[in-house]
């Protein structure tokens, strides 16, 4: 049993498992290949990623691979909670430009699938948070790419301000959403 909805922006879907509790806890499918398949979520993954933060306000992206690495991604909180943000970056998209977010953690089991032509981001709402995402292509760093988490043309409505947040120094330099090439049709 899985429910699939999808998101204001329709390609990018929120997925949750069904989960078995008892007297000792929950189990749970978090990722069953046949049943995601037939829920219409069909994506052959080749690699988990997991990252841990410390502090609540960290945020890590916005990051995609162009092609021909780009990724599917399927992302999921094992611990804390997140706000989860996919932006589209598909050129020919109605919702080119526009970004959705929902919120991921260990206690709603919720699932984020951001596709291919989407830059991916999250900001930690608790800390010590643990995300773990399976993604369809592997790791090409000469492909890995970003865009500003603040970009104000994409104007994303994040829970820390800039100087609250927690930042990589790579994340702190990438390019503004207006310079970004057609990466994604
Ligand atoms: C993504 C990746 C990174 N690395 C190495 C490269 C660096 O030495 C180190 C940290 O990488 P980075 O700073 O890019 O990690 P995050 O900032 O968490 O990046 C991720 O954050 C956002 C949320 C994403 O959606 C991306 O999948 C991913 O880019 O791990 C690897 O060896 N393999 C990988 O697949």
């Amino acid at each position: 049993m899985l429910t699939v909805t999808p998101t204001a922006i329709e390609a990018v879907k929120i997925i949750v498992p069904k989960g078995f509790a008892d007297s000792r806890g929950v189990f749970c499918e978090t990722y069953n290949h046949r049943r995601f398949v037939e829920y219409g979520v069909s994506f052959d993954f080749v690699q988990d990623n997991q990252s841990s933060s410390a502090r609540a306000g960290t945020i890590r992206g916005l990051h995609f691979q162009s092609h021909p690495a780009a990724q599917d991604k399927l992302v999921r909180v094992l611990r804390g909670r997140i706000l989860d943000v996919a932006v589209d970056l598909r050129r020919t998209s109605p919702t080119y430009g526009r970004w959705v977010a929902e919120e991921l953690s260990a206690d709603n089991g919720k699932q984020l699938l951001v596709p291919v032509g989407f830059a991916h981001g999250f900001c930690t709402l608790e800390p010590e948070t643990l995300v773990l995402y399976k993604v369809t292509g592997y790791y090409a760093p000469a492909h890995d790419l970003g865009v500003a988490w603040n970009d104000p043309d994409l104007a994303i409505d994040w829970p820390v301000s800039a100087d609250q947040a927690v930042l990589s120094e790579k994340d702190m330099q990438l390019p503004s959403f207006r310079s970004l090439p057609a990466y994604f049709e």
